[in-house]
Protein backbone atom coordinates (compact mmCIF):
# COMPACT_ATOMS: atom_id res chain seq x y z
CA UNK A 1 0.00 0.00 0.00
CA UNK A 2 2.97 2.42 1.09
CA UNK A 3 5.39 2.00 -1.60
CA UNK A 4 2.60 1.70 -4.45
CA UNK A 5 1.27 5.39 -3.01
CA UNK A 6 5.04 6.47 -3.10
CA UNK A 7 5.39 5.23 -6.59
CA UNK A 8 2.10 6.76 -7.69
CA UNK A 9 3.06 10.22 -6.34
CA UNK A 10 6.88 10.07 -7.45
CA UNK A 11 5.24 9.19 -11.07
CA UNK A 12 3.34 12.76 -11.15
CA UNK A 13 5.24 16.09 -12.91
CA UNK A 14 4.67 18.99 -10.95
CA UNK A 15 1.79 20.00 -12.30
CA UNK A 16 -0.10 17.16 -12.20
CA UNK A 17 0.79 16.95 -8.78
CA UNK A 18 -0.05 20.59 -8.44
CA UNK A 19 -3.33 19.83 -9.86
CA UNK A 20 -4.39 16.85 -8.03
CA UNK A 21 -3.59 18.86 -4.79
CA UNK A 22 -5.42 21.72 -6.18
CA UNK A 23 -8.76 19.38 -6.35
CA UNK A 24 -8.62 18.02 -3.68
CA UNK A 25 -8.75 20.96 -1.66
CA UNK A 26 -11.47 22.52 -3.74
CA UNK A 27 -13.72 18.91 -2.45
CA UNK A 28 -12.64 19.61 0.94
CA UNK A 29 -13.89 23.25 0.33
CA UNK A 30 -17.31 22.27 -0.32
CA UNK A 31 -17.82 21.26 3.32
CA UNK A 32 -15.94 24.02 5.09
CA UNK A 33 -17.12 27.15 5.63
CA UNK A 34 -15.09 30.10 5.45
CA UNK A 35 -15.10 30.99 9.09
CA UNK A 36 -14.55 27.99 10.65
CA UNK A 37 -11.64 27.12 12.54
CA UNK A 38 -9.31 24.50 11.03
CA UNK A 39 -7.21 21.40 12.22
CA UNK A 40 -4.81 20.21 9.89
CA UNK A 41 -1.41 18.12 9.35
CA UNK A 42 1.71 18.33 8.55
CA UNK A 43 2.66 15.75 5.97
CA UNK A 44 4.61 12.91 5.76
CA UNK A 45 6.12 12.27 2.50
CA UNK A 46 3.72 9.69 1.57
CA UNK A 47 0.40 11.68 2.81
CA UNK A 48 -1.59 14.24 0.83
CA UNK A 49 -0.32 18.16 1.44
CA UNK A 50 -3.51 19.78 2.93
CA UNK A 51 -1.47 22.92 2.61
CA UNK A 52 -3.79 23.93 -0.34
CA UNK A 53 -6.67 23.35 1.29
CA UNK A 54 -5.56 26.16 4.60
CA UNK A 55 -4.43 28.60 2.33
CA UNK A 56 -8.55 29.18 1.70
CA UNK A 57 -9.09 29.98 5.14
CA UNK A 58 -9.38 33.09 7.12
CA UNK A 59 -7.36 31.94 10.20
CA UNK A 60 -4.16 29.91 9.97
CA UNK A 61 -4.70 26.16 10.36
CA UNK A 62 -3.70 24.48 13.75
CA UNK A 63 -1.64 21.25 13.79
CA UNK A 64 -1.40 18.66 16.09
CA UNK A 65 0.67 19.11 19.33
CA UNK A 66 2.15 16.86 21.69
CA UNK A 67 3.77 17.03 25.68
CA UNK A 68 5.30 13.79 25.09
CA UNK A 69 4.81 10.62 23.77
CA UNK A 70 1.54 9.62 25.65
CA UNK A 71 -1.18 9.90 23.47
CA UNK A 72 -2.61 12.87 24.41
CA UNK A 73 -2.99 15.10 21.18
CA UNK A 74 -4.37 18.83 21.14
CA UNK A 75 -4.45 21.50 18.41
CA UNK A 76 -2.10 24.47 18.44
CA UNK A 77 -2.34 27.95 16.67
CA UNK A 78 -0.06 27.20 13.97
CA UNK A 79 3.41 29.43 14.24
CA UNK A 80 7.12 28.60 13.38
CA UNK A 81 7.13 24.70 13.75
CA UNK A 82 10.02 22.61 16.22
CA UNK A 83 10.34 19.25 16.59
CA UNK A 84 7.78 16.94 18.78
CA UNK A 85 8.05 14.00 20.73
CA UNK A 86 7.66 11.86 17.74
CA UNK A 87 10.07 13.63 15.67
CA UNK A 88 6.69 15.20 13.83
CA UNK A 89 7.28 19.26 12.91
CA UNK A 90 4.32 20.66 15.34
CA UNK A 91 3.95 24.31 17.17
CA UNK A 92 6.15 25.78 19.69
CA UNK A 93 4.41 24.70 23.48
CA UNK A 94 3.54 28.63 23.75
CA UNK A 95 1.15 28.66 20.84
CA UNK A 96 -2.26 29.08 21.86
CA UNK A 97 -4.66 25.83 22.06
CA UNK A 98 -7.32 25.90 19.72
CA UNK A 99 -10.39 23.10 19.28
CA UNK A 100 -10.82 23.37 15.86
CA UNK A 101 -14.79 23.09 14.55
CA UNK A 102 -13.09 21.27 11.21
CA UNK A 103 -10.07 18.81 11.26
CA UNK A 104 -8.47 17.35 7.87
CA UNK A 105 -7.51 14.18 9.03
CA UNK A 106 -4.78 12.22 7.38
CA UNK A 107 -4.24 8.74 6.90
CA UNK A 108 -3.09 5.77 4.98
CA UNK A 109 -6.26 4.35 3.87
CA UNK A 110 -10.00 4.73 3.99
CA UNK A 111 -13.26 3.51 2.98
CA UNK A 112 -16.38 5.94 0.94
CA UNK A 113 -18.40 4.81 4.03
CA UNK A 114 -15.73 6.61 6.31
CA UNK A 115 -13.67 3.98 8.16
CA UNK A 116 -10.06 5.01 8.38
CA UNK A 117 -6.75 3.48 8.61
CA UNK A 118 -4.58 5.67 10.43
CA UNK A 119 -0.47 5.70 11.60
CA UNK A 120 -1.77 3.24 14.16
CA UNK A 121 -1.88 5.40 17.35
CA UNK A 122 -4.77 5.91 18.08
CA UNK A 123 -4.44 9.83 18.83
CA UNK A 124 -7.42 10.83 16.26
CA UNK A 125 -10.10 8.37 18.08
CA UNK A 126 -9.43 9.14 21.15
CA UNK A 127 -9.12 12.99 20.44
CA UNK A 128 -12.45 12.41 18.88
CA UNK A 129 -14.27 10.69 21.69
CA UNK A 130 -13.18 13.30 24.00
CA UNK A 131 -14.43 16.17 21.94
CA UNK A 132 -17.64 14.10 21.29
CA UNK A 133 -17.74 13.63 24.95
CA UNK A 134 -17.90 17.26 25.55
CA UNK A 135 -20.38 17.83 23.10
CA UNK A 136 -18.13 19.63 20.41
CA UNK A 137 -17.09 16.98 17.94
CA UNK A 138 -15.57 18.82 15.24
CA UNK A 139 -16.54 18.05 11.30
CA UNK A 140 -14.20 15.54 10.19
CA UNK A 141 -12.54 15.51 6.49
CA UNK A 142 -10.30 12.56 5.67
CA UNK A 143 -7.54 13.62 3.16
CA UNK A 144 -6.72 10.98 0.62
CA UNK A 145 -4.96 10.36 -2.91
CA UNK A 146 -7.21 8.07 -4.93
CA UNK A 147 -5.04 5.24 -4.84
CA UNK A 148 -5.64 4.84 -1.04
CA UNK A 149 -9.39 4.67 -1.00
CA UNK A 150 -10.24 0.86 -0.41
CA UNK A 151 -13.39 -0.98 -0.49
CA UNK A 152 -13.27 -1.99 2.81
CA UNK A 153 -11.34 -1.97 6.11
CA UNK A 154 -11.25 -3.91 9.67
CA UNK A 155 -13.21 -1.93 11.92
CA UNK A 156 -12.79 -1.74 15.93
CA UNK A 157 -15.36 -0.63 18.36
CA UNK A 158 -12.99 3.13 18.88
CA UNK A 159 -12.85 4.06 15.54
CA UNK A 160 -14.98 7.07 14.74
CA UNK A 161 -15.50 7.09 11.01
CA UNK A 162 -14.51 10.12 9.30
CA UNK A 163 -18.02 13.01 7.49
CA UNK A 164 -16.20 13.49 4.40
CA UNK A 165 -13.40 11.71 2.38
CA UNK A 166 -11.80 14.34 -0.04
CA UNK A 167 -9.64 12.83 -2.78
CA UNK A 168 -8.18 14.97 -6.09
CA UNK A 169 -11.15 13.31 -8.08
CA UNK A 170 -14.37 13.71 -5.60
CA UNK A 171 -15.46 14.02 -2.03
CA UNK A 172 -17.73 11.29 -0.58
CA UNK A 173 -20.34 11.51 1.97
CA UNK A 174 -21.62 14.94 1.08
CA UNK A 175 -25.47 14.82 1.03
N1 LIG B 1 1.15 13.98 9.10
C1 LIG B 1 0.64 13.39 10.17
N2 LIG B 1 0.60 14.04 11.33
C2 LIG B 1 0.07 13.43 12.42
C3 LIG B 1 -0.45 12.13 12.37
C4 LIG B 1 -0.42 11.45 11.12
O1 LIG B 1 -0.87 10.32 10.96
N3 LIG B 1 0.13 12.12 10.05
N4 LIG B 1 -0.98 11.57 13.51
C5 LIG B 1 -1.94 10.58 13.54
O2 LIG B 1 -2.26 10.04 14.55
C6 LIG B 1 -0.54 12.12 14.79
C7 LIG B 1 0.85 11.61 15.12
N5 LIG B 1 0.83 10.21 14.97
C8 LIG B 1 1.84 9.32 15.13
C9 LIG B 1 1.56 7.98 15.00
C10 LIG B 1 2.54 7.04 15.17
C11 LIG B 1 3.81 7.41 15.47
C12 LIG B 1 4.88 6.43 15.67
O3 LIG B 1 6.04 6.75 15.73
N6 LIG B 1 4.52 5.20 15.81
C13 LIG B 1 5.49 4.13 16.00
C14 LIG B 1 4.80 2.86 16.40
C15 LIG B 1 3.62 3.06 17.34
C16 LIG B 1 3.16 1.76 17.88
O4 LIG B 1 2.44 1.07 17.13
O5 LIG B 1 3.53 1.44 19.01
C17 LIG B 1 6.24 3.88 14.74
O6 LIG B 1 5.68 4.10 13.64
O7 LIG B 1 7.39 3.43 14.85
C18 LIG B 1 4.09 8.74 15.60
C19 LIG B 1 3.11 9.68 15.44
C20 LIG B 1 -0.59 13.59 14.72
N7 LIG B 1 0.09 14.11 13.57
N1 LIG C 1 -11.05 6.19 22.27
C1 LIG C 1 -10.01 5.42 22.67
N2 LIG C 1 -9.78 5.19 23.97
C2 LIG C 1 -8.75 4.43 24.35
N3 LIG C 1 -7.90 3.83 23.50
C3 LIG C 1 -8.08 4.01 22.21
C4 LIG C 1 -9.14 4.82 21.72
N4 LIG C 1 -9.07 4.83 20.38
C5 LIG C 1 -8.01 4.07 20.06
N5 LIG C 1 -7.41 3.57 21.14
C6 LIG C 1 -6.22 2.70 21.15
O1 LIG C 1 -5.30 3.13 20.17
C7 LIG C 1 -4.78 2.03 19.45
C8 LIG C 1 -4.65 2.34 17.98
O2 LIG C 1 -5.92 2.56 17.39
P1 LIG C 1 -6.12 2.55 15.81
O3 LIG C 1 -5.40 1.41 15.21
O4 LIG C 1 -7.57 2.75 15.52
O5 LIG C 1 -5.30 3.88 15.42
P2 LIG C 1 -5.38 4.81 14.15
O6 LIG C 1 -6.73 5.41 14.02
O7 LIG C 1 -4.85 4.05 12.99
O8 LIG C 1 -4.30 5.91 14.58
P3 LIG C 1 -4.20 7.49 14.44
O9 LIG C 1 -5.54 8.09 14.81
O10 LIG C 1 -3.15 7.88 15.43
O11 LIG C 1 -3.83 7.80 13.05
C9 LIG C 1 -5.70 0.87 19.70
O12 LIG C 1 -4.94 -0.25 20.04
C10 LIG C 1 -6.60 1.28 20.83
O13 LIG C 1 -6.33 0.48 21.96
Amino acid sequence: MRSERRRHVASMSDDARAKALSSAAHNVMQVIWPEARLGSYAPTTYEIDPGPCEVRQHEPAALPWFADRTPNMIFRACGPLVAGPWGLPQPDDDCEEIEPDVLIVPLLAATAAGDRLGQGGGHYDRYLERRTKAGTRPRTIGLAWDCQLVDSLPTEPWDVPLDFLATPSRLYGAP
